[in-house]
């Protein structure tokens, strides 16, 4: 080794960059009304020694409609550094595909009803807990998810979880504390707070709401025969079409809100202060981090 001799610095290579051409397709992991997230190898090498990635996508005929809402998606997922929070990895081509880590034990909704035997309650308890420290993380950037429930959040292994999608997260406008809500098409409904419902307004606490809710699914194992949406629509009669959202409200309004399910009627308790009326009376992600751990 000759210190006097400098090493001359390999070419900067941008390791958030992916090209196209070493994107191997292996399988569909998801679809979105507007796209897909697909499970690829990155192999540069060509010998499948590359890494697994998931990568999101969008139809060719959607790019022009939602090409700013993905790179939206893609500023914000690349700025959250937090364990229970799926990685960003990088994008490829013109930003039309996020790059993400790939969780291999997929979603909850996918891993709780085929694991429902070596998963005990205090493990649910635990996933829970984690769920609140990437919300109240993503809750102090003034990040609203709008999309939480069990078919987002992954198992990375039996002992951790992370929110792994970011499709409709906002950013609130510091001055209002909550971000109005667009006509939504495919909104998911019945893990909505009634704020969202009836005045399209999002709070940080319409997320406690629908954590509320995934938190039912994860007492239930996402057993879908008791799903929030088998449920409520049993409550309020399924045979209503549009009429769906309005007979959800009446309820919502008239204080009528999901069963509990099976024992475990503290964590019941905590359910229901996340599903308060008022957005501003509902328990917050600090709050219930304390209230989960101390049952654990
Ligand atoms: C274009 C928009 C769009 C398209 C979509 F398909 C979806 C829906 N999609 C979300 C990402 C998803 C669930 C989560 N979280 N997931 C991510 C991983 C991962 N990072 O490994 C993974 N792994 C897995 O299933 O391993 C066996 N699933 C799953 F693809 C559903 C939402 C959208 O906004």
């Amino acid at each position: 080794f000759n210190p006097s001799i400098k090493p001359k610095p390999t070419a900067e290579v941008d390791p958030t960059i992916f090209e196209k051409r070493f994107l191997t397709k292996y399988r569909a992991l998801g679809e979105g009304h507007f796209g897909k997230v697909e499970l690829c190898r990155y192999d540069p090498r060509g010998d499948k020694t590359g890494e697994l990635v998931a990568v999101k996508s969008l139809k060719p005929e959607k790019q022009e409609e939602q090409g700013t809402n993905l790179s939206r998606e893609i500023d914000i997922l690349k700025a959250l550094f937090h364990e229970n929070i799926v990685r960003y990895k990088g994008i490829c081509g013109q930003a039309y595909k996020l790059i993400m880590e790939y969780v291999p034990l997929g979603s909850l909704k996918d891993y709780l009803p085929r694991h429902k035997k070596d998963t005990s309650l205090a493990t649910l308890l635990s996933y829970s807990v984690q769920i609140c420290k990437g919300m109240e993380y993503l809750g102090s950037k003034n990040y609203i998810h709008r999309d939480l429930a069990a078919r987002n959040v992954l198992v990375e292994n039996e002992r951790t979880v992370k929110i792994g999608d970011f499709g409709l997260t906002k950013c609130i406008k510091d001055n209002e504390g909550y971000y109005t809500v667009k006509d939504e098409n495919d909104s998911p409904v019945f893990w909505y707070a009634p704020e969202c419902l009836t005045q399209c307004k999002f709070y940080l606490a319409s997320d406690v709401w629908s954590f509320g809710v995934t938190l039912y699914e994860l007492i239930t194992y996402c057993d879908s025969s008791k799903s929030p949406m088998t449920c409520f629509l049993d409550m309020i009669g399924s045979t209503h079409g549009q009429m769906t959202v309005m007979r959800l409200v009446k309820m919502l309004n008239e204080g009528r809100r999901l069963p509990q399910p099976d024992g475990c009627p503290e964590v019941y308790e905590l359910m229901r202060k996340c599903w308060d009326q008022k957005p501003e009376r509902r328990i917050t992600f600090t709050a219930l981090i304390k209230e989960l751990s101390n049952m654990l």
